[in-house]
């Protein structure tokens, strides 16, 4: 087991009854131990993927072992070794934090002599402690979500899936749960996560895989996705963009110091994203102050994870993992 990958899913479909083609032909393969982000736009197969994983849907094509087991032969076996946060917070709002746990060891089958020092043992993990005999109904979104994680551990999984686990959460409680997140993983836990914020999949995944229409365009360490977009990101802003944006972009534009790389319009200026930002940016700056619009804001900065997502969903022609983004987007597209 311990050489074996977490999660092995080979050319998985899913396809609803309704003829919704939600997953088309994804493949990955999971390592134990690893934090793995898993991101993708809205509607883009996220959920239905995690489902499939979890054994909630069994798959129309390919196959998927997690810990070794087939999730179409023995689904229960797999469901007896995961842990799944999904994004509906499964807490029982009259239970107190303790009874919450409690229950989740009874529906795990821990033993009787476990669940006391295991109970303590989570309540203490997710800072839940000094609380544990308070109605969960009282308690903040934060404190739920972190209730709701102790009760996907009770057994204690190897694998951890955690739907956008911090949705809806104000920085601070999303910081706490990120701690035990990589408190966790630490532990060895294997941890999949999809999240909609990419600063979070920055700061915590040792890998991420970006899903488009059902299958995994890119994937990679955050530094590596961020070193394949490529070149950096020159961000100008100028005075009075309401005014001036469209006359900016077309000087840009027509000036075409970056030989046909797309500029984009952002809310204070243009942003662009070329190998040679550094070399000739400032012939761009030179060429709008010709033209009279004034620029009140010039930086060139490395690619964020942002960067890497827009360019990925959007379709652009980015060489990522050995896959070409526009060519795939092309045959998607005519589909
Ligand atoms: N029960 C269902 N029956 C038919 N189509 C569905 C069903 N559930 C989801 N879909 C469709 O499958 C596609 C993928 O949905 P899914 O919820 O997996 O995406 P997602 O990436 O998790 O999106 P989000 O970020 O919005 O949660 C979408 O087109 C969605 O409308």
């Amino acid at each position: 087991m311990s050489e074996a990958n977490a999660i092995d899913a080979q050319h998985v479909e899913l396809t609803y009854a309704d003829g919704t083609e939600a997953v088309t032909d994804l493949t990955l393969t999971i390592p134990n131990g690893e934090l793995f982000g898993f991101l993708g736009a809205n509607g883009a197969g996220k959920t239905t993927t995690i489902k499939v994983l979890t054994t909630l849907l069994e798959p129309t094509g390919g196959t998927v072992t997690v810990n070794s087991y087939d999730v179409a032969d023995e689904p229960r076996a797999v469901r007896e070794s995961i842990g799944y946060m999904a994004q509906e917070t499964s807490v029982d709002l009259e239970l107190t934090a303790r009874e919450n746990i409690q229950f989740a060891c009874e529906i795990y089958g821990v033993p009787a002599d476990e669940r006391t020092a295991r109970i303590d043992d989570l309540l203490d993990l997710v800072d839940l402690a000094d609380v544990a005999g308070k109605p969960a109904k009282e308690f903040s979104g934060g404190m739920k979500k972190r209730l709701d994680a102790a009760t996907a551990l009770v057994h204690e999984p190897p694998i951890v899936f955690l739907d956008e686990p911090t949705t809806g959460l104000d920085p601070k409680a999303r910081n706490r749960l990120w701690d035990y997140f990589e408190h966790i993983n630490e532990r060895g836990t294997t941890i999949f996560l999809t999240t909609q914020y990419l600063e979070e999949a920055d700061q915590l995944c040792d890998r991420i895989g970006v899903l488009r229409n059902g299958e995994i365009v890119a994937s990679g360490s955050p530094a590596e996705l961020k070193d394949r977009v490529g070149g950096a990101v020159l961000d100008i802003e100028i005075a009075d963009p309401e005014e001036t944006l469209e006359r900016a972009h077309r000087v840009a534009t027509e000036t075409d110091v970056f030989d046909g790389t797309p500029i984009d319009r952002t809310e204070t200026g243009l942003s662009i994203r070329s190998t040679a930002a550094r070399q000739q940016g400032t012939e761009l700056l030179a060429a709008l102050m010709d033209a009279g619009i004034t620029v009140t804001g010039f930086n060139i900065r490395d690619p964020t994870l942002d960067d890497v997502f827009l360019t990925i969903t959007d379709g652009n022609d980015v060489e990522v993992n050995g896959v070409d983004a526009e060519a795939t987007a092309t045959t998607e597209a005519t589909r």
